[in-house]
C-alpha cells in the first residue's frame, strides 16, 4: 500500500480499487436501470469498498457489513454530510428540510425538533386512533371490491396516514381551488428527486435539463407544492389562533388532537426552542415527512404481500399467528402486535431483502479519513449498498429465499434499528431514518389485519411462478407490475 508520511505518522493514500472507467462519464455507463444490483455486480469482482466516478464526481461504495459500519458508526461523525444536488435543493427548500441539509447547527435542531417532537414513541402512539381507522377503511374496501390492486391500496392508505398525522386531514386535491390529485403530485415529487440529473454530475451538460423540460417540471412541481404547504399553514396559523382566543380551558380539550404542523407552529410561538423555526424550515419538514415517509412504507407492505402470496406455507402461519393473538376477533388492535412474533420476522424478512431506498442515502465526509486500510478523500459522495448487504451469502444463509424463520429464536436478536449492520434498511447513526416506529407500526397494523381478515390468493388462473417480480427504478424500489390479488374474508363465528 502506498504511503506518505506526515509528523511520522503513515497516511494511506490509496484509494479503493476501481473498475475501469471511461473519459467524461467515469463509471457512469455500467450503473444501468438498478444501480443497487450493477453495483453488487461490481463489487464482486472489485471489493466490498470501491472507488468509482459519475461523470466527475468522486463516489465510494460499501457493499459489506463490516464497511458500513466502518462509515455509520466508526467514522458517522466525519461522514454526516449529505450529497448536494440542484433538484432536491429546489424541491426541499434550499436544504431548510431534515433530511436533505448539510451537517451542521441547522440540522442538528431541526432534527431534535423532530426526534422530540415529531416522531417519538410517544408521538407515534398518539396516532394510534388515525392508524387504526385508516386500516379498517381500508379492509373494508378491501370486502367490497374482493379482487385488489393492492399496489394502489398499499399507496393510498401509507399516504392518508402521514396526510393525517401531519396535515390534521385527508387532502384528496391540492389546494382550495381543486388542483391535481395530491397522491399524483408527490408521485411525480417523488419520481424528480429520484431521478438522475446530468448537471449533477456532468456540470457542462447542464443544459441538457433546459432543452429537455426537466428543468420546468421541478419548478412547477415545487411551486405548486409550496403553494398547497402555504395554505395549509396558513390555515392552521388561523386554527391555533381561533383556539388561542377561546375562553376556557375546557373548550380547547374539546379540540381534535394535535398534528405535526399544529406542533411545529406552537413550538415557533412560544419560542422555547431557543432558535427560530422560520417558515421554510415548517414547510420544509413537513414535506420531508411525505418525502421520506410514504413512498418507502408502502413499498414494504407491496413486497411482504408479493413474498406472503409466493409462499403460502409462511402466509399460513402468520394467518395462524394473527387469529391466535386476535383470538377470533374481527381486528387485531395495537396492542396484539406485540405478542406476534412471527409479524416482526416477516417484516425483517421483507426489509433484508428489500430495503426500499436500496442504496440509502449517500453521506459525504467532512474530512480524508481511511476506511477498511484506504484513503476516502473529503467530500467524496459515499453510498452503502444495503441491498448488497441483505443478500450477501457470507451473512445469510440462502440470501435469495424468503425466509422469516432465520429472524426467530437467536435470530430475533438481529434487529433494523441501526445497531446491526447485516440489516440497515434505515442507515444508521446521526442521520439514520427518525421515522423507524412510525412506519412500522403502521405496517406491522396492516398487514396483520390483512391476513387475520382475509384469506388471500392470486388472481384466478395465476400461478405463482408468474407473478411479476420486476422493480420499478428510481429511488424508492416498488415493483413495476401492480399486485394485485384475491381476498376471501374469513366467516367468524356468531
Ligand atoms: C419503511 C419505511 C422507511 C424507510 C425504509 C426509511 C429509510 C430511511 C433511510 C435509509 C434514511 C437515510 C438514513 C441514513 O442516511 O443513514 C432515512 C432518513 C430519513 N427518514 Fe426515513 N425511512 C422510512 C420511513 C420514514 C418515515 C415514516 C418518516 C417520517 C414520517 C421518515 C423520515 C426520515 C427523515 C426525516 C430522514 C432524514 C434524517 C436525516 O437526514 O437526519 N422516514 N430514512
Amino acid at each position: 500500500t502506498p504511503t506518505t508520511t506526515t509528523n511520522n505518522k503513515k497516511r494511506i493514500t490509496k484509494l479503493p480499487p476501481s473498475p475501469p472507467k471511461l473519459p467524461v462519464l467515469g463509471n457512469l455507463h455500467q450503473l444501468g436501470l438498478y444501480a443497487h444490483r450493477s453495483l453488487q455486480t461490481l463489487a464482486r469482482r472489485h471489493g466490498p469498498l470501491m472507488h468509482l466516478r459519475f461523470g466527475t464526481v468522486p463516489v465510494v461504495v460499501a457493499s459489506s457489513a463490516a464497511a458500513a459500519r466502518e462509515i455509520m458508526k466508526t467514522h458517522d461523525h466525519n461522514f454526516s454530510g449529505r450529497v448536494e444536488s440542484a433538484v432536491a435543493a429546489k424541491l426541499l427548500y434550499d436544504y431548510e428540510d431534515i433530511s436533505t441539509a448539510p451537517y451542521g447547527e441547522g440540522w442538528r435542531q431541526r432534527r431534535g425538533v423532530c426526534v422530540v417532537h415529531l416522531l417519538s414513541n410517544r408521538r407515534v402512539q398518539s396516532f394510534r386512533r388515525v392508524r387504526e381507522e385508516e386500516t379498517a377503511i381500508l379492509m373494508k374496501r378491501m370486502r367490497d371490491q374482493r379482487v385488489v390492486d393492492l399496489s394502489e391500496s398499499f399507496a393510498t392508505l401509507t399516504n392518508d396516514v402521514v396526510c393525517r398525522a401531519a396535515l390534521g386531514r385527508k387532502y384528496s386535491e391540492l389546494g382550495s381551488n381543486g388542483g391535481r390529485k395530491f397522491n399524483e403530485l408527490l408521485l411525480e415529487f417523488m419520481e424528480l428527486l429520484g431521478s438522475f440529473n446530468v448537471g449533477d454530475f456532468i456540470p457542462w451538460l447542464r443544459w441538457i435539463n433546459i432543452f429537455t423540460g426537466f428543468s420546468v417540471r421541478v419548478d412547477t412541481i415545487a411551486k405548486e407544492f409550496d403553494d398547497f404547504l402555504e395554505e395549509v399553514v396558513d390555515e392552521h396559523t388561523r386554527k391555533l389562533e381561533n383556539r388561542a382566543s377561546r375562553e376556557t380551558e375546557e373548550d380547547r380539550e374539546e379540540e381534535e388532537e394535535e398534528d405535526l404542523v399544529d406542533i411545529l407552529l406552537n413550538l415557533q410561538r412560544d419560542k422555547s426552542l431557543g432558535f427560530p423555526l422560520t417558515r421554510k424550515n415548517v414547510k420544509g419538514i413537513i414535506l420531508d415527512m411525505f418525502a421520506a415517509g410514504t413512498d418507502t412504507s408502502y413499498t414494504v407492505l407491496e413486497w411482504a404481500m408479493t413474498e406472503l402470496l409466493r409462499h403460502p406455507k409462511t402466509m399460513e402461519r402468520l394467518r395462524d399467528e394473527a387469529r391466535r393473538v386476535g383470538k377470533g376477533e374481527a381486528e387485531i388492535n395495537e396492542d396484539d402486535l406485540d405478542e406476534m412474533l412471527y409479524l416482526k420476522a416477516v417484516m425483517k424478512e421483507t426489509l433484508r431483502m428489500y430495503p426500499p431506498i436500496p442504496l440509502l442515502v449517500p453521506r459525504k465526509p467532512s474530512r480524508s479519513v481511511e476506511i477498511e486500510g484506504y484513503h476516502v478523500p473529503a467530500g467524496t459522495m459515499t453510498m452503502v449498498n444495503a441491498w448488497a448487504i441483505g443478500r450477501d451469502p457470507g451473512i445469510w444463509e440462502q440470501p435469495e429465499e424468503f425466509k422469516p424463520e432465520r429472524f426467530l429464536n437467536d435470530g430475533c436478536k438481529v434487529d433494523f434499528r441501526g445497531q446491526d449492520f447485516e440489516l440497515i434498511p434505515f442507515g444508521a447513526g446521526r442521520r439514520g431514518c427518525p421515522g423507524i416506529s412510525f412506519a412500522m407500526a403502521t405496517n406491522e397494523l396492516v398487514l396483520a389485519n390483512m391476513v387475520n381478515g382475509f384469506d388471500w390468493s392470486l388472481p384466478e388462473g395465476m400461478r405463482v411462478e408468474e407473478l411479476d417480480m420486476g422493480e420499478c427504478p428510481g429511488l424508492t424500489i416498488h415493483k413495476k407490475v401492480k399486485l394485485v390479488a384475491v381476498c376471501t374474508p374469513r366467516q367468524l363465528h356468531a
